[in-house]
């Protein structure tokens, strides 16, 4: 799916970068409901990550596109994500390692690397793709104003 066009979202930035990664892991989910996947299975998920901003870093970038796929792929390219017990937890059913939850973590992964940088871009959406039939798109709530 890499190359497809994804859902736009809306933001008032000047720069968008978007960064299409794919990566191959295992995971299962530990619910009756989830029927078959229950099972240990794998899948090769397709992620695009957008991130959008007004200042670019010391290199002209928002962020490096390899700083972004490092992240994400490097950290779970071939494992099994039920593993990866720092971001999911096979006893708390919003961090088990479904569609939904993988996408957040990602988000939350990418924007926290963002936080550390000088420019201080903004991870805007997650696009995560499971299967050739399902997706999920993860978009962080904007933070509530207090004026
Ligand atoms: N809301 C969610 N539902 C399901 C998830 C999920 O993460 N979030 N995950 C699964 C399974 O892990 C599976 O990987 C995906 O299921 P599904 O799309 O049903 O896969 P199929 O290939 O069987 O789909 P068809 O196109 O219907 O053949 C299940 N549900
Ligand atoms: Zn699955």
């Amino acid at each position: 799916m890499i190359q497809q066009i994804y859902p736009s979202v809306q933001h008032s930035f000047q720069y968008e970068l978007n960064k299409d990664m794919q990566f191959a892991a295992a995971h299962s989910i530990p619910a009756e409901e989830a029927g078959h996947c229950a099972r240990v299975h794998g899948h090769t998920y397709f992620a695009n990550v957008t991130i959008a901003g007004d200042e670019l870093d010391s290199s002209g970038f928002l962020v490096n596109f390899a700083a972004v796929k490092k992240l994400i792929h490097n950290r779970f390219d071939h494992t099994y994500l039920n593993d990866h017990t720092d971001v999911f937890d096979n006893n708390d059913p919003n961090r088990f390692p479904t569609t939904e939850v993988v996408a957040r973590t990602i988000y939350e992964i990418v924007q926290a690397f963002l936080d550390e940088t000088p420019n201080k871009a903004t991870c805007v959406q997650v696009f995560l793709r499971e299967t050739p039939t399902s997706y999920c798109i993860y978009r962080p709530k904007k933070a509530a104003s207090h004026d």
